[in-house]
């Protein structure tokens, strides 16, 4: 935590990777009051915050960043000391579908947390820092092997990316034109519980528990890098505590998998657990159409973050999808309540099943 800040406003603390970051920064840091600023779309749940709603320091304030009116007052009233800004609309399949939704969400909605943070700070700018959490995915596809670094040219090939990479755009803008302290950081794919079961694992091991076909795009060729969620969560921690404010950083797991491999482990992992005989789960693999514009290998180097501020993953990959197997297993009303219900219409529109 940055010395003297009393006030911190976290967007999207109710969705995957912000109820984690929301979580620690609750427990750690006692003396601080955390908002958590959500709009409850389909990818938020206040589930995922149960263990801590009570703790004095937490705050909930359900409101979308794309009311400018409502943002410019809510940063008025509470004066806040920092920002981590992680509320986005961030699932790849639906930016295909529907790109406008995602230059809302993740454009217009960071400007208008940008403006209200650059309006109600200007006199004491140098004193406040705005941390935009940010994808990997800007950088494009490594169709030629090396790795992303911090250097890395933009190059977005979906509207998602293209979305984030608009957003990134837009918080280094505001530093250099209005002296906004900010920081990025560019993260590979996450995993662990609480994810929405649309991204591949969560939407594998449903499928797997209910003998559903698992729709692999394509030939299953297309390499992805792996990160437990609670490693990134202390990644985030780190950068907002100790880097320094016009930095990127970029976070990931050394840990590239194939999707099929990937895939035929999770198959593994969940026969041993619903002690299902060997094999069982693989006979649901389904070959189907690709995602049109594929990224076919997403690396990221995360030697930065790793030297400069000491930062390690905690969790070695087939542990991680251990533990994230058992808590799904374990938290079946979570994953039947977030499938069915008024959250059936943004499972079932795209699945199907
Ligand atoms: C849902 C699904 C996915 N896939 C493939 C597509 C990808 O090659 C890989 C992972 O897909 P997923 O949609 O889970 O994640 P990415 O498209 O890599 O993007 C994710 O990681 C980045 C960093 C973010 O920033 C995104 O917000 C996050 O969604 O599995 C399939 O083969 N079948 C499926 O049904």
């Amino acid at each position: 935590m940055r010395e003297n800040y009393q006030k911190l406003l976290i967007t999207g603390g109710a969705g995957f990777i912000g109820s984690h970051v929301v979580r620690l920064f609750v427990n750690k840091y006692p003396q601080c009051q955390i908002y958590n600023l959500d709009l409850l779309t389909y990818a938020g749940n206040l589930e995922n915050l149960k263990d801590i709603e009570n703790k004095p320091n937490y705050h909930f304030v359900k409101g979308d960043i794309n009311d400018a009116g409502f943002i410019k007052e809510l940063f008025e009233t509470e004066k806040f000391d920092g920002v981590l800004h992680l509320a986005a609309e961030s699932h790849v399949d639906r930016s295909i579908k529907d790109p406008l939704a995602f230059i809302q969400t993740n454009v217009l909605g960071t400007v208008n947390l940008l403006n209200a943070a650059k309006d109600v700070w200007e006199h004491n700018m140098e004193q406040h820092l705005f941390y935009h959490i940010s994808t990997d995915e800007v950088y494009g596809s490594l169709d030629n092997g090396g790795y992303f670094l911090e250097t890395t040219p933009y190059d977005p090939q979906s509207p998602y990316s293209a979305s984030k990479a608009s957003s990134d755009h837009f918080v280094r803008a505001y530093q250099n034109t209005y002296k906004l302290p900010i920081v990025v950081s560019n993260c590979s794919n996450n995993y662990g519980p609480n994810q929405f079961p649309e991204k591949l694992i969560p939407l594998f091991i449903n499928n797997i528990k209910n003998n559903l076909p698992l729709p692999v795009y394509g030939k299953g060729e297309n390499v992805r890098d792996w990160l437990y969620v609670v490693d990134h969560a202390g990644a985030i921690d780190l950068i907002f505590s100790k880097g320094k404010a016009g930095e990127t950083y970029n976070i990931g797991g050394f840990n590239e998998w194939k999707n099929i491999d990937l895939v035929k482990l999770l198959c593994q992992v969940m026969d041993e657990k619903l002690e299902r005989t060997p094999g069982t789960s693989e006979e649901l693999i389904t070959y189907v159409t690709d995602r049109a514009g594929h990224d076919l290998r997403y690396a990221i180097d995360a030697g930065k973050v790793m030297k400069e501020l000491g930062w390690q993953p905690s969790l070695q990959f087939e542990e991680g999808l251990r533990k994230t197997v058992d808590w799904y297993i374990a938290n079946t009303a979570w994953l039947d309540h977030v499938t069915s219900g008024s959250y059936q219409k943004y499972y079932h529109e795209q699945y199907g099943n």
